[in-house]
């Protein structure tokens, strides 16, 4: 391409006098005062006049035709960034209560399989998760039972298994758990809920009690209860004796048990996991009818019905929302600018509060056939592994005083919280953009201090270590439940709200300033402004504009687009990606 037409081509772009302001022959002729403009409503009708009327002289710039976006290009994509579950591992089977028959054989010796063991439930953090809707709207998962034992000693087949996946960055906590094993364990000790007996202390008085056989008859009502027992079916219980039954076997964990994580959970999934996690391991089922053969009972006609499930009341949140968070005041053209680098269908509006909810994007780098265009390297993950797409959450408008839970206020700055870097939008037609991005950058540092005065207030509160999160490791023993501390919340009434998570300050996240419709006639000087003040912050010659010394200043830009045109979209894409590396 020659010069003269590469340089055409460029005049006739819309960002051209932004970044090639010598050549822009209208440039030094047009820098009146912004005051002198006219108001942003005459201006947009001057727009959509000038549609219909000839086209002006070319000395004077003409008003871009934009792209009309059809309303039948908006879809809804649900997000939720917290939900609770209960989660049930799966119950055991029932033991079987069979005998052997054979041609010559009527009355053969017992011979019941034992119940399968209830399905686990597992975890598994992934990258390309972004969002926690679909487990939100399942409230209960369940794991599934374990089949029945059957005659000719076969044993009942396992439960179904369940995998949760979650997005990388979800946080897993517990609220309370229902553990029947533990329960019992509990109650034959005769020390109910509370006790405060440590783990070892109890494995030995266990020990002991088991050598001095006290196990067996202490507690009559261990020896029959009616609901753990299965009775032969054609047998009425009325001819069955308590005396008939042994002592009930002590409770049992299945062997996958040991892999499970110590409770309380408390997991931060910030890895994305090659394997599932065990979170429930299930139920063991009931025995068989041959366990009970005795001297006295040579044909016991009873069996164990399968265990209970574990259930664990957790709660899900997502530490990340995204890796780029937009933030802006309300129709600064922050849904345009998503739709303009991502595949995001995000409603857009000419009015304030469009966006009500999180619209998350990704911007593929490398989709396994080739790499974007203008992209020498692929950037990487912290763990090495190359990073082939980033995510951009459109994050609702904030207004002044959206700290004070103004508007939609506290919700919106919550999501500002969960995301790497922030690139702040502002409208360069809707006046001064530096006043624009320190009016953003107070709220959010107003909604720092708050969090931080609510975080103290928290660790007052609660015991040292007590909230403490585990990072996610495939073999985790369950020996190392006390290093975690908490009480283990067996009682579901007894269970209170979680505290806030931990999360890095905004203020230390990297940032960038993102001046959006550029496309406006007389906007440079506003972006010059905005550069000239970016670059003294920068310098250290202001404060930091969230008012915090140690606010990240690293290197800071400012970038002119017009997401309505997909202009300068490219550069800005480029620039994520260095600032992503910053993290
Ligand atoms: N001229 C021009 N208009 C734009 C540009 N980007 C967005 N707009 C217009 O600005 C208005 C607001 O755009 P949105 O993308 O909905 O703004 P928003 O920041 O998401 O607004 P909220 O969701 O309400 O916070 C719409 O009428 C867009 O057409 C641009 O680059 N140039
Ligand atoms: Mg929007």
């Amino acid at each position: 391409m020659s010069l003269t037409t590469r340089s055409s081509c460029l005049m006739q772009s819309t960002l051209t006098p932004f970044l090639y302001p010598c050549l822009d022959s209208t440039w030094h002729a047009r820098r009146p005062n912004t005051s002198s403009r006219p108001p942003r409503a005459a201006r947009r009708w001057q727009n959509t006049a000038s549609l219909s009327t000839p086209p002006p002289s070319p000395s004077i710039a003409s008003p871009p035709v934009l792209p009309e976006i059809s309303p039948s290009d908006y879809t809804n994509t649900p997000f939720t960034d917290s939900c609770s579950l209960t989660l049930s591992a799966g119950p055991g089977g029932h033991g079987c209560i069979s005998f052997l028959r054979e041609k010559y054989i009527p009355d053969g010796p017992a011979n019941g399989g034992d119940g399968g063991t209830g399905g686990a439930i597992y975890i598994q953090a992934l990258r390309g998760e972004t969002s926690l809707h679909k487990l939100a709207r399942r409230g209960t998962l369940k794991a599934g039972r374990g089949k029945n034992g059957q005659g000719t000693a076969k044993g009942g087949r396992r439960g179904e298994d369940v995998v949760l996946t979650v997005p990388v960055g979800t946080v897993v906590r517990e609220v309370w758990r229902v553990d029947p094993v533990e329960e019992e364990e509990m109650g034959r000790r005769g020390k109910g809920f509370g006790a405060d007996l440590d783990r070892e202390q109890r494995a030995e008085n266990d020990v002991e009690q088991e050598e001095e056989g006290k196990w067996e008859g202490t507690d009559q009502s261990l020896k029959w209860r009616r609901e753990k027992w299965l009775l032969y079916p054609g047998i009425l219980p009325k001819s069955f004796t308590s005396a008939d039954f042994p002592a009930l076997p002590r409770p049992r964990r299945s062997n996958l048990a040991i892999s499970q994580p110590p409770a309380p959970l408390r997991l931060d999934l910030d890895k994305p996991m090659t394997t599932p996690m065990l979170l429930a391991a299930g139920a063991m089922g009931g025995l068989g009818n041959p366990h009970f053969v005795t001297k006295s009972v040579p044909r016991p006609k009873f069996a164990t019905k399968g265990d209970d499930a574990l259930r664990i009341h957790v709660q899900l949140e997502l530490k990340l929302l995204a890796d780029i968070g937009l933030v802006g005041l309300p129709n600064a053209g922050k849904s345009t600018l998503l739709r303009a680098m991502t595949a995001s269908r995000a409603r857009v509006g000419d009015w304030a509060f469009t966006t009500l909810s999180p619209n998350i994007g990704t911007v593929v780098l490398d989709n396994q056939r080739g790499r974007v265009a203008g992209l020498t390297s692929l950037p990487v993950y912290p763990d090495g592994e190359p990073r082939t797409h980033f995510t951009i959450a459109d994050i609702p408008g904030l207004i002044p005083d959206a700290h004070l839970d103004r508007g939609l206020g506290l919700g919106f700055l919550k999501h500002i919280e969960r995301a790497g870097v922030l690139a702040f939008v502002v409208d360069l037609g809707a006046g001064d953009a530096v006043e624009a991005v320190k009016a953003l950058w107070k709220e959010v540092g107003e909604y720092e201090n708050l969090r931080s005065g609510e975080l103290n207030a928290e660790t007052q509160r609660t015991a040292p270590g007590e909230d403490a999160l585990s990072t996610y490791q495939p073999f985790t023993s369950a020996a190392s439940s006390s290093e975690l501390g908490g009480d283990l919340l067996l009682d579901p009434q007894s269970a209170r709200p979680l505290p806030p998570l931990t999360l890095p300050p905004i203020s230390s996240k990297p940032w960038v300033v993102v001046a959006t419709k550029a496309d406006l006639p007389e906007t440079q000087e506003n972006f010059a402004a905005l550069q000239t003040w970016l670059a003294e912050v920068q310098a250290g010659m202001h404060a930091h504009p969230s008012g915090k010394k140690n606010g990240w200043r690293r290197k800071l830009h400012a970038l002119p687009v017009c997401g309505l045109k997909k202009e300068g979209i490219e550069g800005l894409r480029n620039v994520f990606v260095e600032l992503l590396g910053e993290r």
